[in-house]
């Protein structure tokens, strides 16, 4: 993709569906493929069609049935899939524990911030024989963060815009200790999965957002019992289908033909990579293409 200033992008749509969204109501011409990657298989097929014409394509990121945990995610290869398959603007639907009073279970929350308390995963593309560092000072896309909260607002959804997703490793449920600290350095919602997918998703010059959708108030509130799967999924099903109308009702907006994101997201690595070109590993620079192949000279 070229960075020149008067680019035209016609987006693709890339929608990442978490626990309990792992199919998208309403494409045309749907299709699952098989996607493959220089980092392996993603959780799943991805399916490609099309919402009000305009080009999407769905992950669910746990693949159909749920078989694949949190610290077994290929995050990798899930956003390398959505890269390879031309997707531009990423949002991820998830589910989360709510860490403040006012964040009810089936409120909606666009995130701004994160907490990485994740350790157990691959965080980047890059590599010995070729380092980038890029920014993750604002982590996720305004520009995609905008629509979702006005249509959102608009259908009437209970949405708050601005908060910190506090990222664990899991699988197991937080700690009383655990979900006080995390209250304590000011969290609005606590989750699993939203990293490194939105670290991964920056080096791959992807604009993303996420739409955090409240289950539970995980396990510091006095008045409500600690989370379980069960009460989980029975709150997941309604916020699933939320998540569905506001999907359907931003696509428009999202797919409009736009310019180069004004945030950035789409030349992240332009002063990122710091290895010099003699010193890069060939083998790692192939690997790179299909993220980095913009900045990587022929
Ligand atoms: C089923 S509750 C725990 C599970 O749900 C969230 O996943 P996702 O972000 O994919 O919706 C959370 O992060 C855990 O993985
Ligand atoms: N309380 C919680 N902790 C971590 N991940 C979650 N996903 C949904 N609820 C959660």
């Amino acid at each position: 993709m070229s960075a020149e200033p008067n680019t035209v992008i016609e987006p693709v749509i890339g929608l990442i569906g978490g626990s309990g969204l792992y199919d998208i109501e309403g494409l045309e011409n749907k299709e699952w493929r098989t996607v493959e990657t220089p980092w392996g298989a993603p959780s799943d097929q991805l399916l490609f069609g099309r919402l009000d014409g305009v080009r999407c394509v769905f992950l669910p990121r746990h693949g159909r049935g749920h078989p694949v945990p949190p610290s077994r995610l290929n995050y990798r290869a899930n956003i390398a899939a959505l890269k390879i398959a031309g997707v531009t603007d990423v949002v991820s639907l998830s589910a989360v524990g709510s860490l403040k009073e006012e964040l009810p279970p089936g409120h909606f929350v666009v995130i701004d911030q994160f907490i990485d308390r994740s350790f157990a995963r691959e965080k980047s593309f890059f590599d010995t024989g070729c380092v980038a560092h890029v920014s993750m000072a604002d982590p996720l896309c305004p520009r995609i963060g905008d629509v979702l909260e006005a249509e959102a607002r608009a259908l009437g959804l209970p949405v708050t815009r601005g908060g910190t997703y506090l990222v664990m490793e899991g699988p197991q449920f937080s700690t009383r200790a655990e979900s006080h600290l995390y209250r304590s350095w000011g969290c609005s919602v606590i989750g699993m999965t939203n990293m490194p997918e939105a670290k991964l998703a920056r080096e791959a010059e992807l604009c993303y957002a996420t739409v955090a959708m409240v289950t539970d108030y995980d396990c510091w509130h006095d008045s409500h019992d600690h989370v379980t799967v069960d009460a989980v999924v029975k709150v997941l099903l309604g916020n699933a289908d939320k998540a569905r109308t506001l999907v359907r009702a931003a696509i428009p907006a999202l797919g409009r033909p736009r310019g180069l994101c004004p945030a950035g997201c789409d030349r992240a690595l332009d002063n990122a990579l710091i290895t010099a070109p003699g010193a890069r590993d060939p083998a790692l620079i192939e690997r790179l293409r299909p993220i980095a192949g913009r900045v990587l000279a022929a």
